[in-house]
């Protein structure tokens, strides 16, 4: 990867996450073991893919690094290490809450299945925006809450010319895009993407994932995404992890794992997608995919 000058004597390594041995329990009866001794990297601006069918753990490893679970989960081994770009490592299980709600929003933002429900239906999306700016940045002058709000719903194909709008005003797809824009407010280094356009209809779905793979070259932030749609996964992905009743069975780049796919459970799961077995299988990687070397 280049770096520019100034980083270079900073920044230490090309990866930004170190997950290891990380291992969460269900404190039910009888107790669910999750996510069971998961190690893996995830590289500075790639794309990780999080597959794996329903059950198999993978929003609880995505709430777990992010320290979002709430009991009877529980955290019973392992660690995250984030290597901010500023050149410290930051294990996330030594935060504090206040520490961890900060980092949350600055260094690691996540965006939920139907988060674009989560808006304010009777605050207009400026205001929200602009409400993030006032918590996280509050040497903000107004004016610069207003252009930095307006700035980010037109990165993400929203327009700035909708900053008085109100939820029900926009279509579920631009409503989650400003979601997305709420994630990228503080430019983190890392978004947590969970079946984000999940709810929305194909061809939306694909234009805002094409748009988050050309911002994240554009901010250099990486992504770890997270679906069942494995094919969706093959498209925009870097490197995808499949796992499979908690544990991480593969891991590898999105090439291999479509061609030579060396878990046997990997070949079963992409044979379950008949888009990808039949004729019309190949599928197609956008342009923006970038080269990890991984
Ligand atoms: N609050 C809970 N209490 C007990 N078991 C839970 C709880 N939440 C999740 N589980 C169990 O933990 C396992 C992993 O669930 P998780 O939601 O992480 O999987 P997933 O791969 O994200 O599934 P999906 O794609 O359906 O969201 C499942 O067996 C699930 O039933």
């Amino acid at each position: 990867m280049t770096l520019d000058k100034n980083q270079e004597r900073i920044v230490t390594s090309d990866n930004l996450l170190t997950v290891s041995n990380f291992s969460v329990m269900y404190d039910v009866d009888p107790p669910v073991e999750a996510v069971r001794d998961v190690s893996l990297t995830l590289k500075r601006g790639e794309i990780l893919g999080l597959a794996g069918e329903s059950g198999c753990g993978k929003t609880t490893l995505a709430y777990g690094i992010q320290r979002l679970l709430k009991p009877p989960a529980v955290i019973t081994q392992g660690s995250a290490i984030f290597h901010d770009k500023a050149g410290e490592d930051i294990d996330l299980n030594s935060l504090d809450e206040k520490q961890m709600r900060a980092f949350r929003w600055n260094k690691a933002s996540m965006v939920f299945q139907g988060a674009m429900n989560a808006l304010n239906p009777v605050v207009n999306i400026g205001k929200q925006l602009g409400d993030v700016f006032t918590t996280h940045r509050p040497e903000l002058s107004r004016a610069e809450r207003h252009e930095e709000s307006a700035r980010l719903l037109e990165i993400v194909g929203v327009g700035r010319d909708r900053l008085r709008a109100f939820p029900h005003e926009l279509s579920g797809g631009m409503r989650q895009r400003v979601m997305i824009a709420m994630a990228l407010a503080l430019k983190p280094q890392l978004m947590i993407m969970d079946e984000p356009t999940t709810a929305l209809d194909v061809l939306v779905q694909r234009e805002i994932l094409q748009q988050i793979s050309d911002l994240r070259k554009e901010f250099g932030f990486s992504v770890i995404f997270i679906t069942h749609d494995l094919p969706l996964l093959l498209e925009i992905s870097d490197r995808i992890a499949v796992m499979r009743a908690g544990k991480v069975v593969e891991i590898n780049t999105a090439e291999q794992i479509y061609h030579h796919a060396e878990h046997e459970y990997t070949r079963k799961l992409l044979a379950s997608f008949p888009s990808l077995t039949g004729e019309r299988g190949d599928f197609v990687r956008g342009t923006s995919s970038v080269e990890t070397g991984a």
